[in-house]
């Protein structure tokens, strides 16, 4: 009996793009399962080959126990197990709580640790395996999970990629992730595929965008939770509606006046505005949004 029959199944938590996600029981742990259907096998593959890549543990990356395959009869079905999170997605925990300054730095800041995890190249040492560069390709809120400590981890790697291996850049299979969320280079069609960096410079945008919808719930500014573009887009938009907000008009969301009466707003606001410039090349790198984002935990009240 393999890893995926011991699992309880208590309720279903939530219903993606690719299967649901279920929260269970295994070996006295609490576990979140994803259950792909039969036709998402790439993406449970994907997943599955990202996760074991050597060292990609990390408190900022969601947990991984392990991949299975469980069959009924004809009908088989892949499942993904990590750790559970009660606390659900970034997206969820904005909706129900407005938050301290502290909370958004060390949820922007975690955040920000997590896909630096991923992005950085880590070579070869002694006893060390190593890890190629890994861009994420899906950065959204709904892909982060928030840890009862208050901090962020990075999940669904469904659409990550290695920096070690030849992409196949057939021209719609660089169309992925989240169509709010695509940079402008993604929605122009103007990728180069053959080139890395450019999947980190996509995540950054994204980032910034998660940025922008985690200091709008900070206190003493805080407003209504929405979603980048909630007003200038319908919602699920097209691809042809966010290339005309984002890559045609350059639109991208409203820094409100009143951040500019508190200077760690400020420094937020200058931070997303470099995550999501037009050009990919004038884009922060995310080790050096992490660094900032560190200092400028540092200097609010508690230690960390
Ligand atoms: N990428 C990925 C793969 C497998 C499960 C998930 N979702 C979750 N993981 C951990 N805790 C959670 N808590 C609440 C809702 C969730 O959806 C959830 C994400």
């Amino acid at each position: 009996r393999t890893v995926g029959q011991h699992i309880t199944y208590k309720e279903r938590i939530g219903k993606g793009r690719f299967g649901a996600v279920w929260r269970g029981v295994w070996l006295d742990e609490d576990v979140a399962v994803k259950v792909f259907t039969s036709l998402e096998e790439t993406s449970w593959n994907q997943e599955t080959e990202i996760y074991n890549t050597g060292m990609l543990r990390h408190e900022n990356i969601l947990g991984y126990y392990a991949s299975d395959t469980v069959g009924m009869n004809s009908c088989t079905h892949n499942l993904l197990i990590v750790h559970y999170h009660e606390n659900g997605s970034l997206y969820d925990y904005l909706q129900c709580s407005d938050i301290d300054m502290e909370e958004m730095l060390i949820l922007a800041h975690s955040a920000s640790a997590g896909l630096a995890h991923l992005h950085t190249e880590i070579k070869e040492g002694t006893g060390r395996h190593g890890k190629p560069a890994i861009a994420h390709r899906d950065i959204k809120t709904k892909n982060i999970l928030v840890k009862s400590n208050g901090q962020c981890c990075i999940g669904d790697l469904g659409h990550a990629v290695r920096g070690d291996v030849k992409l196949d850049a057939a021209p719609e299979k660089l169309l992925v992730g989240t169509k709010r969320y695509m940079a402008p280079e993604v929605l122009n069609k103007e990728l180069k595929p053959d080139f890395f960096e450019s999947f980190k410079y996509v995540d950054v945008y994204a980032f910034g965008l998660v940025m922008w919808e985690i200091a709008r719930r900070a206190r003493p500014f805080a407003e209504e939770y929405r979603v980048p573009f909630w007003d200038v887009v319908q919602a699920d938009p097209s691809f042809e509606e966010m290339r005309q907000v984002v890559g045609v008009q350059q639109q991208r969301p409203p820094i409100p006046n009143k951040w500019s009466k508190e200077p760690l707003m400020c420094e937020t606001a200058k931070l997303m505005r470099e995550c999501w410039a037009q050009n990919p090349k004038v884009r922060l790198t995310i080790l050096r949004v992490k660094k900032n984002l560190y200092s400028m935990l540092k200097s609010t009240s508690r230690e960390h």
